[in-house]
């Protein structure tokens, strides 16, 4: 079976493998408090088992109303934001063509946008302009069913495609995936009676992109979600024991032997565009699981090697409190030689003939050797390919080492009341209903 590889040679230098193994007893702990419920946080697990657990009759489900959605839309706008937008965004990004957006759509194979990750109002307008022709549909996703930027979106999406369709084609064309009962988004699917997926209580935002919130826009651009899924089960079996043959138990002992000596940034980087928003999917994931009670390892993510030419130089040689997490893909999809040149001018027949995967891996290589000698410890992470199985593991090793990780830090893993606070000022300042007393008071401090 292939599959995902965690290497933590390179950061032996800065920490040993003694400084790792004395985290294996508190990983311990903290596995068996992801797997058997005991830590704080224990009803956000759901995740945990969610791979093995999902039925058949779910990923049909799934797939027959992607397939209802690719039969009746040329365009479906996918409304979410953190946890209900960046895991499906992160895996049709690393699957698909970097140039579909520019190629005509092809009936049967919608284009899925995104919004309500944004309060952009040019955004809007410029989408909302690009659908006047268009046949599209939309999945509004929100676990709480109340955030205010996917609100906004759907609010004028909804609008826009009943004024062109009228509001009983409209309704065929809208689904919401949202809490099985609570919030607005629930109450307003069951008064028109749109299609619906449930986000199960038990789990969290940032951990749901293998529930119907990815799974959903990933099969209606074509995607294989059984895959996917199958993928990620391999790593939940994998991922079980706490021992180093346990790829998340190893990740999530060495990064926290990182932090205690001093590394306080983690740098997910990568040799390839396409995991651009893996980057992005990921720090939600570990910075809303891991930043509280005033810790927590900082998530960075570069794209290398674009951003070697920017954020390199400070890499290489800025304050040493960093560290990096590589995450390598082994094969590419297609076949690109450099070709050879007869008059040489750009010098470059030194590496004629070679794959422009070969030049790649030699830049990934050499930046890694020159960032462990500039005392940047790096961890490396290989992924055979960029293929749904090898993504729903990379997803799942990420999800379990998360969950040991934030138990080994000391922290709930699981809740964010930290991002409530930009929140409450937000509905101060806009006088939202029920928001007086804060009003007032942040109109005073504004004077
Ligand atoms: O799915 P919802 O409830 O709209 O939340 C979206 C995102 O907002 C947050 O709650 C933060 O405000 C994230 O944790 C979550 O992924």
């Amino acid at each position: 079976m292939k599959t995902i590889n965690v290497d933590i040679k390179d950061v032996l230098s800065t920490v040993s493998r003694d400084d790792i193994n004395r985290l294996e007893g508190e990983g311990a702990e903290a596995l068996d408090k992801v797997l058997n419920g005991t830590g704080a946080g224990s009803d956000f697990l759901g995740w945990v088992n969610l791979p093995t657990e999902t039925t058949e009759a779910l990923l049909d489900d799934i797939i027959a109303c992607a397939d209802q959605l690719r039969a009746t839309c040329d365009t479906v706008v996918a409304i979410g934001i953190g946890g209900s937008y960046l895991g499906a965004k992160a895996v049709i990004e690393a699957l698909s063509d970097s140039f579909a957006a520019y190629r005509p759509g092809v009936q049967g194979e919608p284009k899925v946008l995104f919004a309500g990750q944004n309060i952009g109002e040019d955004y809007l307008y410029e989408l909302q302009d690009y659908l006047k022709d268009k046949r599209f549909g939309i999945i509004v996703i929100s676990k709480s069913g109340t955030t205010t930027e996917p609100a906004i979106a759907f609010r004028l999406l909804k609008e826009q495609l009943e004024s062109q369709l009228g509001i009983e084609e409209a309704r065929k064309r809208i689904v919401a995936i949202t809490d099985a009962q609570r919030g607005a988004l629930r109450s307003l699917a069951t008064e028109e009676g749109y299609k619906t997926f449930v986000i199960a209580d038990n789990v969290g935002g940032r951990f749901s992109v293998l529930t119907p919130v990815g799974l959903l826009p990933i099969a209606v651009v074509g995607y294989d979600i059984r895959a996917l899924i199958d993928g990620a089960a391999e790593m939940e079996k994998a991922t079980s024991e706490a021992n180093d043959q346990n790829p998340s138990f190893l990740y999530a002992c060495t990064r926290n032997a990182l932090y205690n000596a001093g590394k306080k940034t983690e740098i997910l980087v990568n040799y390839n565009p396409k995991l651009h928003y893996f980057g992005e999917w990921w720090k939600q994931l570990y910075g809303e699981s891991e930043g509280k009670d005033h810790k927590g390892i900082f998530p960075a993510a570069v794209d290398n090697s674009t951003d070697l030419h920017s954020m390199g130089q400070w890499i290489q040689d800025g304050e040493r409190t960093i560290f990096e997490t590589v995450v390598s893909v082994e094969e590419q999809k297609y076949d690109k030689l450099i070709p050879s040149d007869e008059a040489n001018l750009d010098g470059l027949n030194y590496i004629a003939g070679k794959h422009i995967d070969e030049v790649n891996k030699m830049a990934e290589l050499g930046t890694r050797i020159a960032h462990v000698d500039g005392g940047v410890p790096n961890i490396l992470i290989t992924l055979p390919a960029l293929r749904e199985k090898y993504l729903g593991q990379l997803i799942y090793f990420f999800e379990k080492a998360c969950g040991i990780s934030g138990y080994i830090l000391g922290v709930n893993p699981f809740n964010q009341p930290g991002v409530e606070d930009y929140k409450r000022n937000m509905f101060a300042l806009l006088a939202k209903p029920g928001y007086e007393k804060e009003t007032e008071a942040i109109q005073a401090r504004l004077k």
